[in-house]
């Protein structure tokens, strides 16, 4: 397995996470250091529910320990946690009515409402084949489904996080738009830690995964090197499964 490069960046401890009093993850532990790291699994095993509490979303319900960096961040809200350097870019990226898309970027720039964006913002655009006219709009209201994504992951390039977590950055996007997104990402990378999830395999092509784990379900995690990708891709996660049986054992 190739080792991950770098100090540990996060690490979680006995993490349990309930959603509306039904148990999504439990006995969660995993310790990722800086770099690239793929989370894959089958539909429904919990993939976006870890993103969620890493984030500290309300609608999930955390008890064990998270920490970033050497810090315990289990009790911080999420604006707490943004502050720390996590972003999230979301499955279904939500709508907010009466927020536009250029109030949102403002905010994550922090500057004043009332100043202009800098050059940066409409260089991104360009790169990501978004009109300038997206700013002016309510965030995501409309937007289609591969806007949608565009819009986060021009958030993600303006946030510059030291962890931005994508929740399959790449579902319903066309394959031009793979591309935009795809070389978004390779420019992200550069800079921030990621922790991706994606069913498309395709969109690795453009970053360079230290690690990948496998949520084989809400109670089993599976770490190893890039080669396992090939593996998955040929005989499915059951593959997975009995690696993991057989790391048990052993
Ligand atoms: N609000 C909710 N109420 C009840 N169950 C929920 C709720 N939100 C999530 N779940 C359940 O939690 C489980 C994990 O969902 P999650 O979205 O984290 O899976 P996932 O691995 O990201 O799936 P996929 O690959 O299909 O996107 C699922 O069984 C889902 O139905």
């Amino acid at each position: 397995m190739k080792e991950t490069i770098g100090k540990e960046m996060l690490r979680l401890e006995n993490l349990k996470v309930e959603v509306k009093d039904e148990v999504i993850l439990e006995n969660i532990n995993l310790s990722l250091n800086e770099g690239v790291h793929v989370l894959l699994g089958p539909n429904g095993t919990g993939k976006s529910t870890l993103l969620g509490a890493i984030m500290g979303l309300s609608k999930y319900k955390t008890s064990g320990k998270i920490w970033f960096y050497n810090e315990d961040i289990t009790d911080l809200t999420p604006d707490q946690r943004f502050k720390k350097g996590i972003f999230l870019a979301y499955q279904l990226p939500p709508a907010v009515r009466g927020v536009r898309l250029k109030d949102i970027l403002k905010k994550i720039l922090n500057i004043d409402p009332k100043k202009n964006l800098p050059e940066e913002v409409y260089t991104y655009l360009r790169e990501l084949d978004l009109d300038e006219s997206f700013l002016e709009r309510e965030i995501n209201y409309g937007f289609s489904g591969g806007e949608r994504k565009k819009s986060e992951i021009l958030q993600l390039l303006l946030a510059k996080p030291k962890l931005a977590m994508l929740d399959e950055p790449d579902s319903g996007v066309d394959i031009d738009s793979l591309k935009l997104i795809g070389e978004a990402l390779r420019k992200i990378s550069k800079e921030s830690n990621l922790l991706i999830v994606t069913h498309n395999l395709k969109v690795l092509d453009y970053v360079n995964p230290n690690s990948v784990i496998v949520l084989l379900d809400g109670k089993y995690i599976y770490k190893d090197g890039i080669e396992i990708i090939h593996q998955i891709e040929e005989r499915g996660y059951e593959y997975v499964r009995r690696l993991a049986y057989a790391q048990n054992l052993s």
